[in-house]
């Protein structure tokens, strides 16, 4: 991928108290690619995403990003009062408001529009997802960042979805950050596959990763053309693509936010 990267983690190392969650991780993300996090429960998945967003400082390393970056952000857990109903017109404009019209706009976009004046609370899972998107993509993003954006969908709606955040991406051109811990994930729309566990196990396309004898050696194959499976084996996975030096050459210091 070429292009000034939007954001960059470098060399990432962050502990909690004694105990490393993540060590040296390298991740960057352009421009109109999607770029996926996959890794076991507790890989550090979240907390990487964390110190992107910076609500957590890392302990060594830093964080490059492009000067003024506008994220948006779909997080993976959302508590809502299940006492208070609030509309979806209304979450909307949480925490940010935003006009009517483009509400609306987003929700369409989505394929949600017929949520508008539902509670949130009676959405199903795949409705509660676009609707997290459709807010996300509101803030007119430069980078969309999704904690398990396929989280309480069929694997059916799943794949719509895929394919609904690749559509979004090729309409207004954001680069994607997206996450997801399950062992049976689609990958027909990443661009890049980047395997945590603590540290950087893999990184490349679905399909390099996912052809190379390495990967075959210790994650299995793929169930049909376009579908990745991934199958996460083992612990520590090394020589397929590490990301490591070159990624963290600051791309242009002068118009960066470096944390
Ligand atoms: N605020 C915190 N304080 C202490 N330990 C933490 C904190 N946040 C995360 N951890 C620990 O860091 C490790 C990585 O957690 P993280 O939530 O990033 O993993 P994950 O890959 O997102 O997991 P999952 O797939 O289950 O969501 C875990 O061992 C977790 O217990």
């Amino acid at each position: 991928m070429s292009g000034e990267p939007l954001i960059q983690a470098c060399d990432l190392t962050i502990k909690f108290g004694g105990r490393t969650a993540i060590r040296d991780v390298n991740l960057t993300v352009h421009k109109k690619e999607i770029v996926t996090l996959i890794g076991p429960n507790g890989a550090g998945k979240s907390t990487l995403l964390r110190a992107l967003l910076q609500a957590i400082k890392p302990t060594s390393g830093e964080v490059w990003r492009r000067h003024g970056l506008i994220i948006g952000y779909v997080p993976q857990k959302l508590n809502i009062d299940p006492i208070m109903p609030m509309t979806v017109e209304r979450f909307l404009s949480i925490p940010e408001r935003r006009p009517l019209d483009e509400r609306k706009e987003a929700l369409a976009n989505v394929g949600a529009s017929h949520t508008l004046n539902q509670s949130v609370q009676s959405l199903s899972g795949g409705e509660f997802q676009r609707v997290l998107l459709a807010r996300a993509i509101l803030r007119k993003p430069d980078l969309l960042v999704l904690d398990e954006p396929v989280q309480g969908v069929d694997f059916q709606g799943q794949t719509e979805l895929y394919k609904l955040i690749s559509r979004l991406k090729d309409q207004a051109g954001f680069g994607i950050l997206m996450v997801s811990h399950d062992l049976h994930i689609v990958m027909a729309e990443t661009d890049r596959v980047v395997c945590i566990n603590g540290h950087v196990c893999c990184s490349g396309a679905p399909t390099q990763v996912s052809d190379s004898p390495e990967y075959l050696a210790l994650f299995g194959g793929q169930t049909k053309p376009g579908l990745a499976v991934y199958h996460h084996l083992h612990d520590h996975i090394h020589d397929i693509g590490h990301q490591h030096g070159p990624d963290c050459a600051h791309p242009n210091p002068s118009n960066s936010d470096q944390v």
